[in-house]
Parts: C-alpha cells; sequence; structure tokens
C-alpha cells in the first residue's frame, strides 16, 4: 500500500493537518508514528484505513483493512459476541466461522463471561478488548491501531503485542500509534513522526544527507525503514538455527508479581538465549514434562494439548493473529512458507515465569527468535501469602 503526496485539511479553507505524505507499507511490517497531541496521527490512521479520505494526493494498493478506532463506539446495539459476529461477517467470514472466531477472541482477551453483555454495559476495558477482537477477527492485510492498547489490562497488553507480532509474521502490515513508547520497542521496521503537518521519519534528522520529510520529492519511505527490526522477525522460511538454552535457574530479586507463558517451539530447536527478564523455566505436570515433545493433531487450545491445572484465567493466544480456523483461512504461522503448526509437525512445550516487568519483552523474544516459538498462554502466578509465586505449573 503506497500513499503519494497525500494530504488532509477539514473544510475547504481549513488548514493542512497533513502534508505531502509519502510512505509505503510492505507486506510484514510494523510501523509506529508518533508525535504531539493534534499533531495529526489519528487523521493519518483514519486515511490509511479508509474510513477517511484524503484531500489531496492518492493512495493505492489498498489491503483489507481492520482498524482500532481510539475512541470505541460503545452505544452500539450489540452484545459484545454478537458484535464481533457482525464484524466477522463484515471481514468476509462466513456465520459459523465469525461466531466461532468470536468467541475464541473474547476467550483470549479474557473477556468470555462478557460475551453476552451489552456493549454499552461493558466496561471500559472489557470495550476495549471487544474493539481490539472485531480487528483482529478477520487476520486483515492492514492493522491500524490508534492508542489500541489504552485501557487494558496486562494480560490483554500482552495478547495484543502478541497479535500484533503473529500478524506482521504472518505477512500483514500493522500501523499503531501508542502513548508509551516502549510499546513494540525495536521491533517497529519504521519509526514516524507527524509534526508542522508532514510526516517525518524518526532518524532523519540524524542523518544530514536524507531529506528531512517524507513529502513527494524524498526518497521512498520504505528507504528509512530499519534494518534491524525485520532481523528480529520470525523467518519466512529458511534454515533451522541451533541456538543455547536460557537460564534454568531463577534469577535473584525477582519478587513481585510474575507472569506465567506457555511456549511451543519446534521439536528440534532450544529457545532462544538471554531471554529477557531470565524467565524461570517451570517443570511441568507428569505426563508433559518441560521439553517433551508433542505432535500437534487438535485444535489450539484443545485438551489434553498441553495437561495441567489453571491456577489463574489464561489467555490462550494459541493461534493470536490468525483467521479462526475452519473458513478456508491460514492459521498463525501457516502463510507465506512457514512451517504449519497443526497437522502433525512435532513441537515441544517449555513453561516459562517471569516478572511481570519482563512478560512483554520476553513475548516478543519469543514470537521473533528464529524459528519463532508459538504462545499457547499467558496467566498472571498467583503468589502465596509470604508474596512470593508459587511454583507449581502456571498453566495449560
Ligand atoms: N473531523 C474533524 N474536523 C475538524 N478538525 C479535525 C477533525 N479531526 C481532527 N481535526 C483536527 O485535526 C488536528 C489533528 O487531529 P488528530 O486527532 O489527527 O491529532 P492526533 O495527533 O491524533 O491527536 P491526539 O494525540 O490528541 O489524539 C487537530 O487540530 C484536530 O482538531
Amino acid at each position: 500500500m503506497r500513499l503519494r503526496g497525500v494530504g488532509r485539511r477539514y473544510g475547504l479553507r481549513g488548514p493542512w493537518v497533513l502534508r505531502g505524505v509519502d510512505l509505503e507499507l510492505p507486506p510484514g511490517s510494523l510501523t509506529r508514528v508518533e508525535g504531539t497531541n493534534g499533531s495529526g496521527k489519528s487523521t493519518l490512521l483514519r486515511l490509511l484505513a479508509g474510513i477517511d479520505a484524503p484531500s489531496t494526493g492518492s493512495i493505492t494498493g489498498r489491503l483489507r483493512t481492520a482498524y482500532v478506532p481510539e475512541r470505541f463506539p460503545a452505544e452500539l446495539p450489540f452484545s459484545a459476541r454478537g458484535y464481533l459476529t457482525h464484524l466477522g461477517r463484515i471481514h468476509g467470514l462466513g456465520r459459523a466461522a465469525a461466531e466461532r472466531g468470536a468467541g475464541e477472541w473474547l476467550e483470549r482477551f479474557g473477556a468470555a463471561e462478557h460475551a453476552d453483555t451489552p456493549l454499552a454495559e461493558l466496561s471500559k476495558g472489557t470495550s476495549q478488548k471487544v474493539a481490539v477482537a472485531q480487528a483482529l477477527l478477520g487476520a486483515p492485510g492492514l492493522l491500524v491501531l490508534d492508542e489500541a492498547w489504552t485501557g487494558l489490562d496486562q494480560a490483554a497488553r500482552t495478547v495484543l503485542d502478541a497479535a500484533v507480532a503473529e500478524r506482521v509474521a504472518d505477512g500483514g502490515a500493522v500501523v499503531f500509534v501508542d502513548h508509551d513508547t516502549r510499546r513494540l520497542s525495536g521491533a517497529a521496521d519504521a519509526v514516524f513522526r507527524v509534526a508542522d503537518a508532514r510526516l517525518t521519519p524518526c532518524d532523519a534528522e540524524l542523518r544530514p544527507a536524507a531529506p528531512a520529510s517524507a513529502a513527494p520529492s524524498a526518497p521512498s519511505a520504505q528507504s528509512e525503514r530499519r534494518p534491524g527490526a525485520a532481523e528480529n522477525r520470525p523467518p519466512v522460511a529458511g534454515p533451522r538455527e541451533h541456538v543455547p538454552h536460557a537460564p534454568r535457574t531463577a534469577p535473584t530479586g525477582d519478587a513481585g508479581p510474575r507472569v506465567a507463558v506457555v511456549a511451543e517451539g519446534p521439536a528440534d530447536a532450544d529457545l532462544p538465549p538471554d531471554l529477557p527478564g531470565a524467565p524461570h523455566r517451570e517443570p511441568g505436570p507428569p505426563g508433559c514434562a518441560d521439553g517433551q515433545m508433542t505432535r500437534r493433531t487438535a485444535s489450539p487450545g484443545s485438551p489434553g494439548e498441553v495437561p495441567g491445572r489453571e491456577p489463574t484465567k489464561p489467555v490462550d493466544i494459541a493461534s493470536v493473529g490468525a483467521a479462526p480456523h475452519g473458513d478456508g483461512h491460514p492459521r498463525a504461522g501457516e502463510a507465506a512458507g512457514r512451517a504449519p503448526l497443526a497437522g502433525g509437525s512435532a513441537r515441544r512445550t517449555v513453561r516459562l515465569s517471569v516478572g511481570a516487568a519482563h512478560s512483554d519483552a520476553l513475548l516478543r523474544a519469543l514470537l521473533t527468535a528464529r524459528p519463532p516459538w508459538h504462545i499457547r498462554s499467558v496467566a498472571e502466578v498467583p503468589h502465596t501469602r509470604s508474596g512470593a509465586p508459587t511454583t507449581r505449573p502456571e498453566v495449560s
């Protein structure tokens, strides 16, 4: 998708909010947009999402797009499940697939108990989960997120982080705005700032030879993309690498809330080294020991695949970012030549616990490893009265 000389102003004589925007969004790219309040970020995202039209310039190569607006219209006359099913149909899913997808995404975001609650009665946080779920339902070619993490609890933010990484890994383009500058830090291929109605690559000022704006005369915005971020992504295809084990012992001084992560990877690859937060590798329950090889023959999240108890409500993000299965769409990991996760390939499951502050980074590291690890579930680890985390396996 490409923007050429795009400008937007409200009203015939209104000031230009955006001008001369030249931007390319390649498949499998993550783009961050920054800027001060009122600078025009949401305006740009609405243009990208196709819900607003440029006053001047062109947008070509439009993709099937999903958009999480800054403000979700909660007064719509639907239940959460009804709304998601409706949106799933709009995204092109059949009725059964849309209903199934609606239920799965509500489950993953920890909002299943509110499935039949009218949108108008949902809390702000649950409402935001619905807003995000509707965008992820149909595995869009372009995902536009305007402060989509705002209002989500930690577990849901982690699910969304993972969904973004999966969407990009599956060849989608994702553009996001978030007030937290650490959001997906290091993962973006390109970062732009909106200021004075111009869209400017953030590191342009560090390169005096480069034009300082993304105006039509500037080189393609693609040329400003950060090479390092793409290298951190799951490969679309390629040889497997052997990497050493992550630390097996808990770090000292890791008191405080912890998050349990169950990750599934290829049987012949080990965990990436130096995982953020020095996660503690937990033993699995009898019959599913850490490192045991599994062969996936059931749908993600099916009972028995990773047996064990659930001390807290887990957020199952096994196929996060993928279209609901059974609808003819690929599942996460099946697109663009990546090895399918279902269908009998040898897999193994590891259980990690990490300080909550590091959970986002850990998830990112696993999802962007080579080869990528699939996140089966994320859950808060319950604490004992002394405040220490329990040592039993967290989730299944
Ligand atoms: N529908 C509209 N009609 C008239 N002016 C608008 C409209 N939408 C946005 N604007 C104006 O365009 C400018 C940019 O607004 P926009 O919402 O895109 O900024 P933003 O960077 O997303 O701001 P924030 O960070 O506060 O959300 C602002 O001056 C705003 O008042």
